[in-house]
């Protein structure tokens, strides 16, 4: 496994960047304990770290380090390691972030072929930094990005880890209370009890962690419980299964009695929130329950099958129950203190393709939310790269010769989510898969294969949907996307993408489950303040949090998630999937960047595989990115930085000129102080409004 890091060029200010740096650096100056830190980590990421904190201190500026790659190369255990060092660097506590971390790993990852624990969401975990220089807090944000992974069975992976462990680890009083101690042997979720020694060792191992990390953070015993009472519900439903054919209803009406049993409900309750929709809304009618709740559900009364409407309970049931985890770890990282400014860590799932497993299957509904998600990041580190630092360079009249790499990030990305014109031609449809599939799913008789027929019709047109990022195949109801610059074209497979994508009353009425658990555990809160969001917003965690930081930030996502297109589509899921990227570009658009570019030169364990690593490579678009590094002029800072940092050197020839900084002609004053200074004019470039130092 190699870990590539690399960075946006122009993303890093001169280290010098204020006066007062060094005595806000003082690990590194005192503490051997700092140094000894620093030494443990691998060379490149401790100076990263060292970077990102000096720039951080230095500029008052929030960072972004973004992670970006395919599923298993590592984002996630680099993402972990930086937070891990900027924590030990500043000495700071670890065990809590490190035990966010373990219950993470539990609840939003999978095994699969790539990784013991592939991400089934995306975060943002900001660490904000007081005028100490020290982390004041933590605040995490998550998108769960696949809940529909707790009922679905893919070849190769397991489910959520937590199932697994936790079957492995509970007490026997626990398990007695759970109704778990004789367990079914099928499960229509494929959750299923580790049975080799070996395996049921380390799933053992990893409960007691998990249990260890929840008091670290905190969670009280009732909490605990209240989780394992929700997990063990989804256990019994997947048990329970649903008939394929005739009445919606259970299979094994006693692995359904105990799913009620355990949520605290009656069996009766269960069965009309999972499968009797009409009554549920009935009910709300007869008893003037919110008017906008019944709209919503009127309008889109899908006509569900039976295991449709189980799934959608069962994952309705895990979101929720991963958001209120997100809450509970902010609670115990949270604080008021005020903040100079976040360094935010951004770990999305990777690109999955089937083809890097060998895999002669198409892709599904989740893999395309989770590449399109890395095409989003990778969009948003070519536009930082290249095209804002060629318009700085532009603005400010500095002449680089460079010819802009073109991204054809852009190109796929909108052949999924280019939004639908304002005035619709006759013949002309150029809006992207997404809101294709979102059209067609709301109209009557039509389907999967409906959709794929006007994407193809857009392509012939040439219309705007973007030739070179789709392809059509020869089977049917699939279609070829261009992922990475083309290097990783996946093949996706729409099949059954409707029932993914509608709305599915069992997974709203998951919430109502969730009140009657609240009201019969000792934690009456636990679940309940989720209970006004929109539909749209069920996937966020991390939405609450009261210092100003926290608030700014989730205020970016409500603005994003209330928007134009939020209101108009509010019931939609392929509209989530677009304004759930949104928010994450939106939130760290303004941050300083960092790039972590990781790539695996072994995908498939034993050789170098060469082809695979060139393709990557080919993506991070890293020649170019160097090119511009040497051509053009990375090292800035404004005029006024420039003006302090002299100050700061030399007050007698500062003093000079402090009469023509006054004038506010700032650039004549900053060419006047270099000749005073004698500073070499080749190696300074004085442009509209900053100072650039060329590295030649
Ligand atoms: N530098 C490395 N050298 C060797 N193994 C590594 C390295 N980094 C990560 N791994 C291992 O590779 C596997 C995948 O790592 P990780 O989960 O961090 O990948 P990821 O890119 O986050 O995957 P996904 O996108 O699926 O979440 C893990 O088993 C991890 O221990």
């Amino acid at each position: 496994m190699h870990t590539l890091t690399t960075r946006a060029k122009a993303n890093m200010p001169l280290t010098h960047a204020g006066p007062n740096l060094v005595s806000l650096w003082p690990p590194l100056q005192t503490h051997s304990k700092v140094r000894e830190s620093l030494w443990d980590a691998p060379p490149a990421l401790a100076a990263l770290v060292k970077r990102v904190y000096l720039s951080l201190v230095g500029t008052r500026r929030d960072h972004s380090v973004c992670a970006l790659g395919r599923s298993g190369t590592g984002k996630t255990t680099t993402c972990q390691a930086f937070t891990h060092f900027v924590l030990q660097v500043i000495v700071s506590p670890v065990e809590r972030v490190h035990a966010m971390f373990t219950i993470l790993r539990s609840f939003g990852c999978v095994s699969s072929q790539h990784s013991d624990a592939s991400s089934r969401f995306a975060m943002v975990f900001s660490l904000d930094f007081n005028h100490a220089g020290q982390v004041s807090a933590g605040h995490l944000q998550t998108m769960m990005l696949d809940k529909w992974k707790v009922c679905q069975k893919t070849p190769g992976e397991s489910n959520f880890l937590v199932f697994s462990q936790m079957l492995a680890g509970l007490s026997t009083e626990m398990r007695t209370e759970l109704q778990l101690h004789q367990l079914p042997e099928s499960n229509s979720f494929g959750i299923l009890q580790p049975t080799k020694v070996e395996e049921k060792q380390r799933a053992s191992v990893a409960f007691t962690k998990l249990l260890t990390a929840m008091e670290t953070l905190s969670f009280s015993v009732g909490e605990q419980k209240a989780i394992w009472h929700v997990l063990a519900a989804i256990y019994h439903l997947g048990a329970a299964g649903a008939c394929k054919v005739g009445r919606r209803q259970f299979v094994n009406f006693d692995s359904a009695q105990a799913a009620s049993s355990v949520l605290g409900c009656e069996a009766e309750e269960l069965d009309t929130a999972v499968f009797k929709h009409h009554l549920r809304q009935l009910l709300q009618k007869a008893t003037g329950v919110s008017r906008e709740r019944n709209e919503s559900d009127e309008g889109e009364s899908p006509r569900l099958t039976a295991s449709q409407c189980l799934d959608g309970m069962a994952a309705g049931l895990y979101e929720e129950l991963f958001t209120t985890i997100v809450s509970l770890i902010n609670r115990a990282l949270s604080s008021e203190q005020l903040a100079l400014a976040s360094v935010m860590v951004v770990d999305t799932p990777g690109l999955r393709n089937p083809r890097h497993c060998a895999e002669e299957r198409g892709a599904c509904w989740s893999e395309l939310c989770h590449n399109y998600l890395q095409e989003r990041l990778l969009e948003h580190y070519h536009a930082h790269t290249f095209i804002h630092s060629l318009e700085r360079y532009a603005q400010e009249r500095i002449n680089v010769e460079f010819e802009c790499p073109e991204s054809s990030s852009s190109e796929v990305v909108s052949a999924i989510d280019q939004s639908p014109p304002q005035v619709r031609a006759a013949d002309v449809d150029p809006r992207g898969l997404l809101w294709v599939l979102d059209e067609e799913m709301m109209t009557p008789a039509s389907s999967e294969g409906a959709a794929l027929e006007r994407v193809w019709r857009a392509v012939l047109h040439n219309s705007g949907v973007c030739v070179l990022a789709v392809r059509q195949c020869e089977q049917p109801l699939q279609c070829e996307v261009n992922h990475l610059t083309g290097c990783d074209p996946v093949r996706y497979d729409l099949t059954g993408w409707f029932g993914r994508i509608q709305n599915n009353p069992s997974t709203l009425n998951a919430i109502t489950l969730y009140i009657i658990l609240d009201q019969s555990t000792c934690c009456s809160t636990m679940f309940t303040p989720r209970i006004s969001l929109p539909p749209l917003c069920r996937g966020l965690g991390g939405l609450e949090g009261g210092s100003q930081r926290a608030l700014q930030r989730n205020g970016t996502i409500r603005k994003t998630f209330s928007g134009g297109m939020a209101a108009i589509r509010r019931h939609s899921q392929c509209i989530a999937v677009k304004l759930q990227a949104d928010a994450l570009v939106n939130l760290i658009r303004r941050a300083r960047p960092v790039f972590l570019q990781c790539v695996d030169a072994k995908p498939n364990g034993g050789t170098f595989d060469v082809p695979a690593l060139r393709a990557q490579l080919h993506s991070t678009q890293i020649l170019s990115a160097l090119q511009l590094y040497r051509t053009g002029y990375p090292e800035h800072m404004t005029l006024s930085d420039f003006r302090c940092y002299f100050q700061a050197l030399s007050p007698p020839i500062m003093k000079r000129y402090a009469s023509i900084f006054v004038s506010h002609d700032e650039r004549k004053a900053v060419e006047e102080l270099l000749v005073e200074l004698d500073i070499d004019k080749k190696s300074i470039v004085v442009g509209a409004s900053r100072v650039r130092a060329c590295l030649e």
